[in-house]
Order: C-alpha cells, then sequence, then structure tokens
C-alpha cells in the first residue's frame, strides 16, 4: 500500500513552523540563516542536507535543545510530553535493562505500568529487539539505535522528532521503520520530522526540506521536486538546487562585500515547547527510580563511596596522632663500669648514692618506650645521630651522680664544677618537628619523675624535686593532648563536603556527557526535579556515610564528643550540603570529566591547607589567614571542634559562625549554579 496518498497540498492544520529563523555558535559560525520551514500536521517530513548543514540544530531549537537568536517557532504540539525525541547520539543508560529504560521514560511520560509493558512489548516485537531483560550497553550498536526509537515512540507522541533513526538498521527493518511512521501519520495523524542521509530513503516521505547553508533551497513533495527539476532521482535535484543557490550566493557576496547582516533582536524568541509544570511528584518518582536502578547495577561504585570513608577514618585512626614508639636514643655514660647492660643488676628504688643515678634515669626513659643504644663516646655517638640511626643522644659524666648529690644537697652553695657535670647533657636530631619535641618532653618529665622518686625515697619532699609550675586540669580536652583529637573534626568536615561534591559531579555530569539529561529535560524533566531528585539519593547516601565516619571516629576511637549530637549532625549535614551544591556548580560548569577533576583537585588541596586542618589558623601567614576563614569548610571544622570538644552550644559566635559560613556557601554555589544554567540555557555540553 502506497501511504504517501496524503494529498500535501490540501490545507492542512500546521503542526511546526519556522519563521525567518536564525542561529549561529558564533559570528563566523553561522547555521540558520533566515530559515522558514512549515510542516504539516499528520505528514511525515524528510530533513534532508550535507553533514554540517545545520540539520541537528534545527531539530534541537524545535524540541528546545536550544534557542534560536532570532526568528519564530511554533510548535503545536505545545507540551513536551507531547513530542517523541529520538536524539542522532544514542542517549540511553548502559547498565540498565531494555524494561528499565522503558520504564524509566515511561514514569517521566506519566504512562502506567501496565500501559508501559503493553508498549515496550508492541515496540519490542516490531523494532524486533531482543528480550527486554536485556542490558543495553551489551546490545549492537543498531539495536541500541533501536531501543532508543522506541524510548521516542513510547508514549504515542503526536510530534515525532526523529535524528537519523536509520543509521546503522539493516535496510527490511528500515523499510517497515518507515511503513510504520507512514501509518502513525495517515492513520493517527501524528506529525513526524525525521533527518537521514540516505536520500533516496526519504523519498517515502510526504514533504522534503533540503537544507544548505543555512536555508531550505526547496520544501515541497518528492514527486514534485523531481518534476520541476525533471530528474529521476532526489539525489539530482538536490545537486540543481545546490547550483542555484551557489551561483546566487556568490552574486549576492560580491555586492554585500562578504558581510553578512544578521537580526540581532533586544529579547530571544520564545521557546517553543512548555513544561506542564515546574515540579512534579511523578517525575520526582521517576527520577528517584532510575537513581535506584542505576545504583542496583553499579554496586561496585556504592560499595566504594560507602566503604572509603570509612576506611579512611580507619586509616587516619590508626595512622594519624599516636605517638611513635621505640625511638632509639644513643646513650653515652660515664660513670657505668659494665655499660648500662649492667644497671639491671642494680635496685631502681633507695637511698644509696654509692650506685650510679643515670641508671635510674635511664630506666625511666626505658619505662618512656625509648630504646637505649650505648656508645663508648661522644663522637662516635654523634656521628650516630648524624647517620639518623638515633634520634638524640644522652650524655652522663663519671662523676654524675656525686655532682647530682651535691647540687641537691649544698643547693646554692653546690660548686660550679658539681653544676656542671651533674647536668645530663643532650644533642638531637631536630628535623623532626614532632619526633625531637616528643624525645624533649619525654626528656624533661623523664627526669622530673626520676628525681621525684630519689627525693621519695631518701624521705625528702618529692615536689621540691618539680619545676614550680603546676599544671591544672584541662578546662577542654585533657592534659595530654591528641594530635588526631585535633585533626578528627577537619577529616570529617572534609569528607563531608567532598564525598557529596564527587557523587554529584559523577552522576550529573555523567548524565550531561552521555546526553542523558538533554534527554531528559526534552522529555519534560525541569531542572528544579533534576535537583530535588538528586538531592534524596545524595542525603540517603551520605547519612550512611556520615553513620559509618561517626562510628568509627568516635565510638571505636576515642575522638571527644561531648556536645549536642543534634547540632553536630546538623552541622555536618549543612557540609555536606554545601560540598553537594559545590558538585553542582562544577558540573555545569565543567563539559569533560578532565575539566571537573581539575577543579574538584584544584579547589582540594587549598581548602584542606586553609581549614586549620593541619596547622591552627593562628599560625598562619596574616593575608591567608584573612581569606582562610572564608573558604567553605574553615568555620565549619571549627563549629565542629567547639561543639564535640568543648560542648559549646548555638549561642557561642564560633558555632552559629560555621553555621551561617555554610548557609552562605549553599547560596553562592547554587546562585553560580543558576546563573551558568541560565547563560548556557540549561544543562547540556557545549558539543
Ligand atoms: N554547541 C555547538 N557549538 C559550536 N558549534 C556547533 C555546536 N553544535 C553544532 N555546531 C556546529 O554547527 C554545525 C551544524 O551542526 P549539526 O550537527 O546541526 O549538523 P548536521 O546537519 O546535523 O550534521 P550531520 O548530518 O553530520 O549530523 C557544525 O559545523 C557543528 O560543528
Amino acid at each position: 500500500m502506497d501511504m504517501n496518498v496524503i494529498n500535501t497540498t490540501e490545507e492542512r492544520p500546521v503542526a511546526v513552523r519556522l519563521r525567518d529563523a536564525y542561529k549561529r555558535f558564533s559570528v563566523s559560525n553561522v547555521i540558520l540563516r533566515g530559515l522558514n520551514m512549515t510542516v504539516p500536521e499528520g505528514t511525515v517530513y524528510g530533513l534532508l542536507g550535507p553533514s554540517g548543514c545545520g540539520k541537528t540544530t534545527l531539530l534541537h531549537c524545535i524540541v528546545g535543545r536550544s534557542e534560536l537568536d532570532s526568528g519564530e517557532i511554533q510548535v503545536k504540539a505545545k507540551k513536551k510530553a507531547n513530542v517523541g525525541y529520538m536524539p542522532q547520539e544514542i542517549a540511553l543508560y548502559n547498565e540498565f535493562s531494555i524494561m528499565e529504560t522503558m520504564t524509566y521514560y515511561g514514569r517521566l511520560f506519566g504512562l502506567s505500568a501496565a500501559k508501559i509493558e503493553q508498549r515496550t512489548n508492541e515496540l519490542l516485537t516490531f523494532l524486533e529487539l531482543p528480550a527486554k531483560s536485556s542490558i543495553v550497553g551489551r546490545l549492537s550498536g543498531g539495536q541500541e539505535r533501536r531501543v532508543s526509537f522506541a524510548v521516542a515512540l513510547l508514549h504515542d507522541p503526536q510530534l515525532l522528532i526523529l535524528d537519523e533513526p536509520t543509521v546503522g538498521v539493516d535496510p527490511v527493518l528500515s523499510a517497515s521503520i518507515w511503513e510504520h511512521l507512514l501509518q502513525m501519520a495517515a492513520n493517527g495523524n501524528k506529525t513526524v520530522i525525521i533527518t537521514t542521509h540516505y536520500i533516496e530513503e526519504a523519498r517515502q516521505a510526504h514533504t522534503i526540506g533540503l537544507m544548505r547553508n543555512g536555508q531550505l533551497l526547496a520544501e515541497e513533495s518528492p514527486a514534485q521536486l523531481m518534476l520541476r527539476y525533471n530528474c529521476s532521482n532526489l539525489e539530482h535535484a538536490f545537486l540543481e538546487l545546490s547550483k542555484k543557490q551557489h551561483t546566487s550566493t556568490i552574486g549576492r557576496e560580491d555586492e554585500n562585500c562578504n558581510i553578512e547582516e544578521y537580526p540581532m533582536p533586544k529579547q530571544k524568541p520564545m521557546v517553543p515547547l512548555q513544561h506542564d509544570t515546574n515540579c512534579s511528584f511523578k517525575r520526582i518518582v521517576a527520577q528517584l527510580m532510575k537513581n535506584f536502578y542505576w545504583m542496583k547495577r553499579n554496586k561496585a561504585i556504592m560499595c566504594f563511596l560507602l566503604l572509603l570513608p570509612v576506611v579512611q577514618c580507619f586509616l587516619f585512626c590508626l595512622c594519624i596522632g599516636r605517638d611513635p614508639h621505640g625511638l632509639k636514643v644513643a646513650v653515652v655514660d660515664e660513670e657505668l663500669e659494665n655499660g648500662i647492660s649492667g644497671c639491671h643488676q642494680l635496685p631502681s628504688t633507695g637511698c644509696n648514692f654509692s650506685l650510679p643515678l643515670s641508671c635510674r634515669y635511664l630506666h625511666q626513659l626505658q619505662r618512656r618506650t625509648y630504646k637505649l643504644i650505648e656508645y663508648t663516646n661522644i663522637e662516635s655517638a654523634k656521628i650516630a645521630v648524624k647517620r639518623n640511626k638515633v634520634w638524640g643522644l644522652v650524655y652522663f659524666s663519671s662523676n654524675y651522680t656525686s655532682s647530682l648529690v651535691e647540687r641537691i644537697m649544698e643547693n646554692k652553695d653546690a660548686s660550679e664544677l658539681s653544676m656542671e657535670l651533674s647536668e645530663v647533657n643532650i644533642w638531637q636530631d631536630m628535623s623532626n618537628q614532632y619526633i625531637s619535641n616528643l624525645i624533649r618532653r619525654d626528656v624533661l618529665d623523664g627526669y622530673i619523675e626520676f628525681l621525684q622518686k630519689v627525693f621519695f625515697d631518701c624521705g625528702w619532699p618529692p615536689r621540691l624535686a618539680n619545676i614550680p609550675i603546676e599544671l591544672g586540669d584541662a578546662v577542654y580536652g585533657n592534659n595530654n593532648p591528641s594530635f588526631s583529637h585535633f585533626t578528627a573534626p577537619a577529616i570529617i568536615s572534609l569528607f563531608e563536603f567532598y564525598l557529596p561534591m564527587v557523587f554529584t559531579v559523577g552522576a550529573i555530569l555523567m548524565e550531561k556527557m552521555a546526553g542523558l539529561l538533554e534527554r531528559s529535560l526534552v522529555a519534560g524533566v525541569s531542572v528544579l526535579e533534576v535537583v530535588l531528585s538528586h538531592m534524596v539519593v545524595q542525603f540517603i547516601v551520605l547519612s550512611m556515610q556520615t553513620t559509618l565516619m561517626m562510628l568509627v571516629l568516635f565510638v571505636l576511637y576515642d575522638n571527644p564528643l561531648k556536645g549536642s549530637l543534634v547540632w553536630i549532625l546538623l552541622m555536618l549535614f549543612l557540609t555536606g550540603a554545601s560540598g553537594m551544591c559545590y558538585g553542582f556548580m562544577v558540573s555545569v560548569m565543567c563539559d569533560t570529566d578532565t575539566a571537573a577533576t581539575f577543579m574538584g583537585l584544584g579547589s582540594f588541596f587549598p581548602l584542606a591547607m586553609l581549614s586549620g586542618m593541619m596547622w591552627p589558623l593562628e599560625g598562619m601567614h596574616w593575608i591567608l589567614r584573612s581569606v582562610g576563614w572564608i573558604l567553605p569548610i574553615t568555620l565549619s571544622t571549627e563549629t565542629f571542634r567547639a561543639l564535640s570538644a568543648r560542648a559549646w552550644t548555638i549561642s557561642h559566635p564560633t558555632v552559629y559562625k560555621g553555621f551561617f559560613s555554610s548557609l552562605g556557601w549553599i547560596c553562592f554555589f547554587l546562585f553560580v549554579t543558576m546563573l551558568v544554567i541560565k547563560r548556557n540555557n540549561g544543562l547540556r555540553t557545549k558539543k
């Protein structure tokens, strides 16, 4: 049966009309030059033209993926839900099964589960597709294209816009697709706009638009076109038309000295298709379902996302903040005849000054887990320090004990010599700040302990052996503060900020780059719905990540958590929200994952450095200190510290500043995101 019997000359309502359409990507890249196009309702319109002439751009303008610079587009279908669009790229979720793909788009179009099932079965049979449980990414290129075609047909739309649907499809199926399209037009009064590279295939269309140099050279039925140019095929007709246009353009170029007039109206033309509503519960549910499918199919990625923070927290607790053990220290003790091994036979208590007191002091150092390595003289011990075999050298003179006793007994009358010989001499490798400070602390504390014990054993007041400074109980924290207690709040804040950022960028950029996001937007999803559904998933994932991190840091390990848990969780929630909003900003600003990676990494290190995580802000250069506090996790980390270690409440400025800072950053990131979306007219990649 010849479906091409529809009389296109009769007055039919117009499904799509373009008037004086202008579009360019740059001054030298003008795509549409005052193009006029009329697509009658209930017909198949074949859009033909050489590669790169702007067919896809024209379709993008009709479905709202792109905007005209000037001119007018009228689409009778009005709503996005009445249009079926098959983009040139495959734009399908590779991990989904065919049924999951259909379910997602069916839900977006508001179809019931039964209707989706029925339409899927029909389309699978018609398009000769494999079982609906087949995974899209494992199909052949041609099969993927047919699934993409099935998605466009799923909701039986009034207007069907197909960008090269028959590429990679075998000729028999291609013929049946054309037959189906013609039937839809004849029996269902549907309008189809189709682009193809196979010119002879387009012969079946009711109307043909031949596009070249941003204009339609002709717009009539294939038969009329061939008759007018007295050709037996469309290719020749197109050639004739192209020659004609070329000759007329040369004339005009000479007249205008190559200057092209380009209209620049004050207001951009209206977008032809509108959303039903900006936020529909059904479409959010469809998005959530899609996200759930994605997580189900990407279990490895989800496990990685959940386990990464836990593993990092474990590693942090195991590696950071614990004092080094078994540090080697050289000892040169000239008062011991049998070396320090002989100390073991001597009593470590009592008030007998005929025994060497240096043994008792060395015993204190050993109790603090130092490994004492004996050397015969200072020179050889210093060489060992230089070679980094030991971290320092402790030296006792041959008259150490007698001189120390004289120093204690004679006090202010002790001789200069006894004062000198009673000193323990220490030389340290100070290249490692933490280790050298630790040795210094232990050498001093160990000495006080040793002397107090001697005083006690001799019946003298032990307090006399102490330096006259009394350290009271710590007001916050404890008198032996741990580095990990200082850094734990920064670690959790950093994760809380960066994990949502990475997840958001990954999810949105993946959809954006594969054209999936645009396909959903053309199908009627609004940016607000994309953001809301992502937020829901993000917060479920973040809650699990936070719970696991808190368990490791504050339950399994003893990092302080003294303040109100509600405020602590709220602070973490806001930090996560600002990380997510940062992710939104990065994903709308970057078109490739490489750019996003650079942006993420480029911000990570400055943020980590300036957040006061590694070093207190008070110790930074004043310029950085005055900038550092503005950054997203600086004040929130301080707030977390104030809440967890000091149990301060929201009324304290340090606490509420962190909340304000996070809220401010959320607003800033969202504002920039909206600006970029507005400037780019949506969430599209540059290509
Ligand atoms: N976002 C963009 N930014 C800059 N130039 C673009 C953009 N999109 C398309 N172009 C350019 O516009 C021109 C027309 O591209 P378009 O994809 O519309 O052509 P086409 O006729 O559909 O080609 P084909 O038949 O090969 O698909 C090309 O030169 C392309 O490089």
